[in-house]
C-alpha cells in the first residue's frame, strides 16, 4: 500500500529538521515511550499510555530564518552552505501559520525588508517569527538589525492587516549582534493588541510577543488538564508553579481553596499571567525572578511544586531544596528525561509515583513528561 509522503522537503533532502519523519509514527512512540521507561528505570514508576499527538499541522509557531532578496526571499533555515532553504510549506505548521506565510513573504518585498545576509553582513531582516492562537489570531514578529525598516514596516502594515485579517499582535524585535540567536531584548510593539489569547484547557492565557508557551497546543492543553486531575486527587491548599511561563499550570491549579503562587524569570511573561488571573477572577500571584532563589529564601514551603524548567532541568541547588524542603508532592514537568534522570537522582526522598509521556514534538526524538513526585 503507497502512503503520501508526510513532507516534500525531507524527501528530497533540503530540510531534516524532522529526524525522525521516516518512522511511522506509532514507532516513534513506543521508541519515545521506551527511552524515558529505561532513562527512569531506576523508580518504579506506574506508567500511563503515551500521549499521541497530530503528526502534522500542529505547530503553532513558526521559526523562519529569512534569506535571499527584498524581491526574492526564502522563509525557512540555512543549509549547510549558507544558503536559504524556503520552508513556508512546512507541514508542522498550522493551517493558518501556512497560509499566512506567502503573504509574509510578499510583505517582504513591498515594505523592502532587506533580508540580513550573514557573511556580508549587511541586511535587516534576520527571522520571521509567526504565532498563531487556538482561536486562529495571529502574531507576526520581524527580527530586524537596526530600526532602519520600521517606518516601512509601519506604513505597510494597514494593506499587510487588510491581506491578512487574522494578524492581531505585529512587533519588531531589535536583533543587533552578529551572532546565531533568534532573538534579542527590545521588542517595539505596532498594534494596539499586545497579547494573543491562547486558549486551552479551559483558560485564556495571554501571550505577549517574548513570552515561551508550548509549541503544540493539543498537548499543551493535554499537559494542564492531567495536571489539573492529578492534583485534584490530592487537594493540595498551596502550591507553587515555578518557571512557570505565562501561567499555564498555575492557573490550571489555582481555585478557592488553593493559593497559588507562580514564579518566572521573565517579566513579560509574569505580566501576561497576571492579567491573565485577573481576567478570570482567580486569586494567583505572579513573582519575576529566579526559581531557585525564590525557593531556597521561602520561609515554608508549599504542599505541592510544579516544576516545568527548560531542558537544563531544575538543577542541583533546586532539586537539593526540594529534597531537604519537606514538601508532600512535586509535578514535574520535563522536556529532557534525560536532566530529569539527573534531577531525580538528586531528590531520593520523593519518589516518582506515576509518569506520562506527551508527545510535544512529533517526528523528533524529543517529548514532554509529566511525572508525580510523592515524598516516602
Ligand atoms: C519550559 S518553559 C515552561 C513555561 C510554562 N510552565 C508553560 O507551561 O508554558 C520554561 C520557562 O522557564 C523560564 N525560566 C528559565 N530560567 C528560569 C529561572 N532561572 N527561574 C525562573 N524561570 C525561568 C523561561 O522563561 C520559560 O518561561
Amino acid at each position: 500500500m503507497s502512503t503520501a509522503p508526510l513532507c516534500h522537503h525531507f524527501d528530497a533532502g533540503r530540510c531534516r529538521s524532522c529526524s525522525w519523519l521516516g518512522l511511522p509514527y506509532d514507532v516513534q512512540l513506543l521508541d519515545k515511550q521506551r527511552q524515558v521507561e529505561t532513562l527512569l528505570a531506576a523508580h518504579d514508576v506506574a506508567w500511563l499510555s503515551p500521549v499521541a499527538s497530530p503528526q502534522l499541522g500542529f505547530r503553532n509557531k513558526a521559526k523562519m530564518v529569512v534569506h535571499g532578496t527584498a524581491d526574492d526571499p526564502t522563509l525557512g533555515i540555512l543549509n549547510p552552505a549558507g544558503s536559504g532553504v524556503d520552508l513556508r510549506d512546512c507541514p508542522l505548521h498550522t493551517p493558518g501559520i501556512r497560509a499566512a506565510l506567502p503573504v509574509l513573504a510578499d510583505f517582504v518585498t513591498t515594505a523592502r525588508v532587506t533580508p540580513y545576509d550573514v557573511p556580508a553582513r549587511r541586511g535587516e531582516l534576520k527571522h520571521l517569527l509567526v504565532t498563531e492562537s487556538p482561536d486562529g489570531e495571529l502574531m507576526v514578529r520581524w527580527v530586524l538589525r537596526s530600526q532602519e525598516p520600521v517606518t516601512r514596516i509601519q506604513k505597510h502594515l494597514p494593506a499587510l492587516r487588510a491581506a491578512l485579517p487574522a494578524l492581531a499582535v505585529a512587533s519588531v524585535n531589535l536583533q543587533p549582534e552578529h551572532k546565531a540567536i533568534l532573538e534579542g531584548d527590545r521588542e517595539i510593539l505596532l498594534t494596539e493588541q499586545e497579547t494573543l489569547t491562547m486558549r486551552v484547557a479551559g483558560l485564556d492565557l495571554h501571550l505577549r510577543p517574548q513570552s515561551f508557551f508550548q509549541t503544540n497546543t493539543a498537548m499543551a492543553a493535554e499537559l494542564y488538564e492531567r495536571a489539573r486531575a492529578w492534583v485534584s486527587e490530592v487537594g493540595p491548599g498551596s502550591v507553587w508553579d515555578l518557571y512557570c511561563g505565562v501561567g499555564g499550570f498555575a492557573l490550571a491549579l489555582a481555585g478557592p481553596a488553593v493559593d497559588v503562587i507562580g514564579v518566572e524569570v521573565s517579566t513579560e511573561a509574569v505580566a501576561s499571567a497576571t492579567l491573565s488571573a485577573r481576567e478570570a477572577g482567580v486569586d494567583a500571584t505572579f513573582v519575576a525572578g529566579d526559581a531557585t532563589a525564590y525557593a531556597v529564601a521561602a520561609a515554608a514551603p508549599p504542599d505541592l511544586v510544579v516544576v516545568n524548567p527548560p531542558r537544563r532541568g531544575i538543577g542541583a541547588e533546586l532539586a537539593g531544596w526540594l529534597e531537604t524542603s519537606g514538601v508532600q508532592r512535586v509535578l514535574y514537568s520535563s522536556c529532557n528525561a534525560q536532566t530529569l534522570a539527573t534531577d531525580l537522582a538528586a531528590m531520593p526522598s520523593l519518589r516518582p509515583v506515576r509518569g506520562q509521556l506527551l508527545d510535544m514534538f512529533p517526528n523528533t526524538g524529543h517529548y514532554e513528561v509529566l511525572t508525580l513526585l510523592e515524598r516516602r
